[in-house]
Parts: structure tokens; sequence; C-alpha cells
């Protein structure tokens, strides 16, 4: 039942099995404008997805769309501080799928952010964000079509689960107390460490079942994925935080290596298989030796470690994995995460699916956008297994707002990705198709315009530059 907003009349649920959507021809699509250059995003954006369904359909398929309210808008609607009114996550909860745009969040004190609470209210556990280059598009990097990577961020755990208790609260104050005078001291690896007194306090939860349901999309994909590309590296900071970050990482091997094993191979069991294809008679200490370069100077106990493992991956997938059968699987692999920061600028083509934690992943997936053409071609999906939220990866931009002046680019390819998750690729295709003439063509917003050689001017406006996607499908 709702309050303020009636449903379309005409059109069809999106239902969900086994985490897949099932989607009808006249599909209900809620969407929310969002605030700031929402204003100007979504009506750009709206006319691209309906051109582009009207030409690759001719009718067959369309989409109805529902408006509802979320940020500043549902506060006209619905009153003062009605950020997120209900009526508007039962029209979530009814249709399934959603698009959005961007929405504010004050830094500091006042409202948590709406984006993360919609992912969290609708379990949207996987936010991916692909990252590729459109030919023509302007970059600070000089070889940006090596990158062609995509981001699966573990979207509701982490420290941007959003726990967290102020300097000086009451709460803050007797947990560091608890801390300082209990847990530390009773955990010897700890030592003497100590929370300073003026502290504030947040939580880093990871859990296992988190971490292997990101990671198990992750490899999903990676299996749609052509052979070169079928890489999955889980980014971490596990030698850090060992328990969270390093956990992370030792459950997505250790879901690699039983859900997937016949699918993936990790890269360790890559270099020992290598080892002995290249020298079939080579000794497990040999091998052993030839993975862990610091094997001589370790202890017995760690080398007697590494030797077993050198045992049991042989004796469990050289028959399935060996001979060079290895190199069709995919490749699970893991980096620490300041260095992924630097090997996506500097060795780009090595890289394709990266599934990392929450904070990482929206800090990467920015980096990222920067290298393909900045975040106003950066586009992004929240999906979960009975929803799915597809937004950009960008946020207000409040400088910009009301101007129709940002790149809608970044809405139109989630919407790509929504299209593309519906099974219409043709629709997906079509504005994929204009979206790089228009760029090929020097046919750009301001964002892009500026970094060209030479400089376009005038940029077009946001909606001269859907119109120039419609005219290149
Ligand atoms: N999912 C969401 O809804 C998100 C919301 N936010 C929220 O958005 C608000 C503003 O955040 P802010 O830090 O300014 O980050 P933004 O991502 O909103 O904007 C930062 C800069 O990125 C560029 N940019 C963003 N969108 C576009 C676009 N469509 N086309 C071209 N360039 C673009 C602009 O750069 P320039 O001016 O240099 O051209 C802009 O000033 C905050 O409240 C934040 O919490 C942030 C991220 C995600
Ligand atoms: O919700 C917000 O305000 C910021 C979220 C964000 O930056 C992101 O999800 O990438
Ligand atoms: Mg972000």
């Amino acid at each position: 039942m709702y309050e303020k907003i009636t449903p379309p009349t005409t059109g069809s649920k999106i239902t969900f099995a086994n985490g897949e959507p099932i989607v009808p021809d006249n599909p209900i699509i809620p969407f929310i404008r969002g605030d700031g250059t929402g204003i100007d995003l979504w009506p750009a954006s709206q006319k691209v997805f309906d051109a582009a369904v009207q030409a690759a359909y001719g009718g067959k398929r369309k989409i109805t769309w529902f408006k509802i309210y979320v940020g500043d808008e549902a506060c006209e609607q619905y009153g003062t501080y009605q950020y997120l009114p209900e009526d508007s996550l039962e029209a979530i909860r009814e249709f399934g799928v959603a698009i959005k745009g961007p929405l504010t969040t004050p830094i500091g004190g006042g409202i948590r952010s709406l984006n993360v609470a919609l992912r969290q209210i609708f379990d949207l556990y996987a936010c991916v964000r692909p990252c590729k280059y459109y030919t023509g598009t302007p970059s600070p990097h000089r070889y940006p079509e090596k990158l062609d990577v995509i981001i699966y961020r573990e979207n509701t755990e982490d420290i941007y689960l959003g726990i967290e208790w102020k300097q000086g609260s009451e709460i803050a104050d007797r947990l560091i107390k608890y801390l300082n005078e209990d847990l530390i001291p009773s955990t010897p690896e700890h030592g003497k460490k100590q929370l300073p007194l003026d502290s504030g306090i947040g939580i880093k939860p990871i859990s296992k079942k988190g971490s292997q349901r990101l990671v198990r999309r992750a490899i999903q994909h990676a299996l749609r994925l052509p052979k070169n590309k079928q890489t999955v590296t889980l980014v971490h900071k596990g030698n850090i935080m060992k328990y969270t970050e390093g956990a992370f990482r030792d459950w997505g091997y250790e879901l690699a290596t039983t859900e997937f094993r016949s699918d993936c191979v990790t890269e360790r069991e890559s270099w020992i298989l290598s080892n002995k294809e290249k020298k079939a008679d080579i000794s497990i200490e040999e091998n052993a030796r030839q993975i862990d370069p610091g094997y001589d100077s370790m202890p017995p106990d760690k080398q007697e470690k590494i030797c077993a493992e050198v045992k049991s991956v042989l004796d469990a997938i050289w028959e399935t994995h060996g001979n060079g059968k290895w190199k069709e699987k995919v490749m699970v692999n893991d980096r620490i995460a300041d260095s992924i920061f630097q090997q996506i600028q500097t060795r780009p083509d090595e890289y394709s699916i990266l599934a990392t934690m929450n904070l990482n992943g929206d800090y990467i997936s920015d980096a990222a956008a920067a290298i393909a053409g900045g975040l106003g071609m950066a586009p992004g999906a929240n999906i979960g297994d009975s929803a799915a939220i597809f937004e950009a990866t960008h946020g207000t931009a409040p400088k910009h707002a009301g101007l129709d002046r940002v790149n809608p680019g970044s809405v139109i390819l989630s919407g790509v990705m929504m299209l593309e998750y519906m099974g219409w690729q043709e629709a997906a295709d079509l504005i994929k198709n204009g979206l790089a003439k228009a760029i090929a063509q020097r046919e750009v917003t301001y964002d892009l315009a500026r970094l060209m050689e030479p400089p376009v001017d005038p940029p077009l406006k946001c909606s001269e530059f859907a119109d120039a996607i419609i005219r290149n499908f």
C-alpha cells in the first residue's frame, strides 16, 4: 500500500529466481532522479534509454518508468527529514530492479548515506563498476586503452557499514576503556598497545559469508569473459589487517579452490604446476624453493609447510590442471591494495576483475575511472539476489547542478548495465555504439572537451550529448 505514489497501471514486475532476474517485455522500473546534478542527468539518460529500446525492439519491448522519491525530492514530497520514505522502499521491493541518480551525504554529523542505506536494506552485496576506455576519450594516461577492469566491491560490510561512535560519547569512552583494560591486555599479540582516550571509534566487520558471496559473483562473471580476461584479483590490505582484509583473501581462495575447483587455478598453484611441467622429475623441495625465493633462510617448520603445500597441490590437481590445462582456467591471484593503485597505472592490461572490500572498492573505482575518462564516464550496479539498483560511480557534483552541463555518460552506461542485466543486449549495444561514435566525432560534454587536443569549444550540454548518442545509434 503506497501513501503518495501510484504504480503505473500498465507494465509488469521483474521477478527473481536463483538470484537472477526474470524480465517481462514491459517491465515497470522505479527510478530516483537524484540530488544535485541528478536534475540534469536523469532526463537526458531516460531519453536515451527509451530511444534505444524503441529502436531495438520497435515497440515489442518497453520500459514503463515509475518515479519514486529519495533525498531532497523526497523531503519536498513527504516532509522535512523524510529522505527515504517507505513508499520508495516498497516500490523497489515490489519491482526488484531500479535505477538512481546520485544522492547527497553530508560530511560529519547529520544523516548517514542514503546510497549506502539502499545497498544495505536490499542486501545489494555486489557493487560492480566496469572501467573501460572508449576510443577518443581524453585521459591523463598514455595508454588508457590498456585498462579494461571490472571492480567487484563488497557493498554491505567493512568500516563503510557506518557503525561508529563519536569521540567523547559515552559509548566510545566505555568501548575504549573495555579495549584498553580488558581485551587488548588479554591478547598477547597486541603487546602493550593502547587506544588514545580521545578517539572516535569505527568498526570494521568482514564476514566469511559476505566475502565469499562477493567473490562467487566475481568468479561467475570471469567465467563469462573471453579467456584472456579470466582473472580475478583479490585486492586487500591483509598484511596489516590480518583478520579482516587478510581473511577476505583467504576466504576468496578457499571458495575458488572448493566451489570452483574445476574452473579455477590460483597463481601459486600455477607456479607449482608449471615448475613440474618444465622439469617432470623436479623434487617437492626444489619446487618449494622455486615458489618461495626465501625458502633456504626459513626455519624448518616453515619449509615443511611449503613442501606440504606443493605436495598437496600436485596430488589434488596435477591430473586435472597439469600439463598446461591450468592455462584454460580462471586465474585467481591477490594483490595488496596500495600496490594495485600503481599496478592499474603501470600494468593495467594484467588485470581484469578486481574483487575487494567496501572501502578499497570505493577508492579504487574513482581512481580507475580517472584513467578511463573520468567520473563522467563511470557506471555502476549494485546487485543482490532479489533486487538490483543501478547508479553511477560519482556523486551529486553540487557546483554543476542545474546547469545542463555534466556528462550523462556515467548514468547512461549504468542504464546499459541494467539493460544487459535484463538481457536486452540489442538496446544496450545501440547505446554503447552511439556513445562511442559521438566521442569519436568529438561531440562531448565539458569534462571531456577540456582535455581533448585541441580542446572542444563550445562543449555539448548534458542534454545535447544525449541527443548526440541517439543520433549515432
Ligand atoms: N552514489 C552516490 O550517489 C554518491 C554520492 N556521493 C555524494 O555526492 C556529494 C558530492 O560529492 P563529491 O565529493 O563532490 O564527488 P562527486 O563525484 O559528486 O563530484 C566530484 C567531481 O567529479 C566530477 N564529476 C562528477 N560527476 C560528473 C559528471 N556526471 N560529469 C562530469 N564530471 C563529473 C566533477 O569534477 P570537475 O568539477 O573537476 O569537473 C565533480 O566536481 C557528496 O554528498 C557525496 O557524499 C558521492 C559519491 C557517490
Ligand atoms: O554515499 C555516498 O555519499 C558516497 C558513496 C560513494 O562514494 C560510493 O559508493 O562510491
Ligand atoms: Mg565513491
